[in-house]
């Protein structure tokens, strides 16, 4: 049965409907829809395809739930002002943490890195440790580059690790597992806790004179921990499926490479002078909600096919996300260039 629409799939209704750069062509959907469907049968994806990437944590417990919490608090703007081309060899000088002997870039790095302070014996999830004990120097050591660029926007995820941090020990007893009992089982509470207490998860634009809401970092840490708990425990969420795709910037690409968005000439120059696009810009946002929105429908399109599957929009988005990376090479369009802590 369709979700109750929240205020993310109004907001994403409201930009496709309203959109003059960026489409979702209808005509394209059952096919792009038998692509996904396909293949992720073939590899039977469910919430247990989490765990099994090397760097996401192996044990699902308490301290889980705080890297889980520091890592969507972080989980934002990995790409590379060095590397133009952004395919899978990266630019040899882009920022990447090596571990375990294997150099990684983009999110991964982001896990490496954290990983990496752990095995050190830094407390690095503790959010006592980020939101005041350590100097912005221990912070800034986390995020050491094993290539020449450092890592990107090292200023702000310091800042967001202060601001969170804080928070979490003065209002919820020093761990998000509060923040999570408080919510009571329901995402849609878990989404408002977090965007009430957290501001740099605010991830809320204006668009046309409208506020919409696209939460694409609040959205993922409750879907990382339905996945990494599988569906149990601190992951269990009889609402979950009022989560909506997260808006990053990998995600659009492939939607496009599936045929379920479509860009204006103008936007595909832009994108492929690998121009700027400022946070909350007209066009930004149109790529971001357009995304939301191909998902949402896709989503209800496999509804129709099979109810039994029961694959909700985060699954989609983390299959989609997966293979982006894979097929990051025959991309047509380039990633869009946004420097914000939303994405
Ligand atoms: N929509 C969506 N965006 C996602 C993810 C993930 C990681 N999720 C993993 C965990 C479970 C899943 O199975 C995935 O394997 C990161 N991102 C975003 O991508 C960008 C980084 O890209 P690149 O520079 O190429 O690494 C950046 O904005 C980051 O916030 C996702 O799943 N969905």
């Amino acid at each position: 049965m369709p979700t109750k629409e929240n205020k993310v799939l109004e907001s994403a209704r409201f930009i496709s409907e309203n959109s003059k750069n960026v489409f979702i062509p209808k005509e394209n959907l059952d096919n792009a829809v038998q692509t996904i469907l396909t293949n992720m049968k073939k590899r039977s994806y469910s919430t247990k395809t989490w765990n099994e990437h090397p760097l996401h944590p192996k044990v699902a417990d308490c301290r889980t739930v705080d890297w889980i919490f520091l890592i969507d608090l972080l989980n934002f703007s990995f790409w590379s002002d060095l590397d133009v081309s952004d395919k899978s060899v990266p630019h040899p000088d882009r920022y990447a943490v090596t571990y375990d002997g294997v150099s990684y870039t983009g999110y991964w790095s982001l896990c490496a890195a954290i990983n990496r302070a752990l095995d050190n014996g830094i407390p690095i999830t503790n959010p006592e440790y980020y939101g005041s004990q350590a100097s912005d120097e221990e912070l800034a050591e986390v995020f050491k580059s094993d290539t020449k660029e450092p890592a990107p926007m090292l200023a702000e995820r310091i800042r967001v690790m202060r601001e969170a941090g804080k928070v979490l020990c003065e209002k919820f007893d020093g761990s998000f597992i509060n923040c999570i009992l408080e919510a009571n089982h329901s995402a849609a509470k878990l989404l408002d806790i977090i965007i009430d207490n957290f501001g740099s998860f605010n991830d809320v634009h204006d668009f046309h004179g409208r506020k919409v809401f696209i939460l694409k970092r609040a959205q993922i840490l409750i879907a990382d921990l339905w996945a990494c708990f599988d569906g149990e425990s601190y992951g269990e969420f009889y609402d979950i499926d009022s989560i909506t795709m997260f808006a990053d910037y990998r995600v659009p690409q492939a939607l496009y490479q599936l045929g379920l968005l479509r860009y204006s000439p103008a936007l595909i120059k832009r994108l492929e002078k690998r121009e700027y696009f400022p946070s909350g810009s007209e066009d930004e946002v149109e790529i971001r909600g357009n995304s939301i929105w191909a998902v949402e429908l896709a989503r209800q399109r496999i509804e129709e096919i099979d109810p039994s599957l029961k694959i909700n929009a985060i699954l989609i988005d983390f299959y989609i996300w997966d293979m982006a990376k894979e097929i990051q090479d025959q991309m047509t369009v380039p990633t869009h260039c946004t420097r914000s802590c939303f994405y």
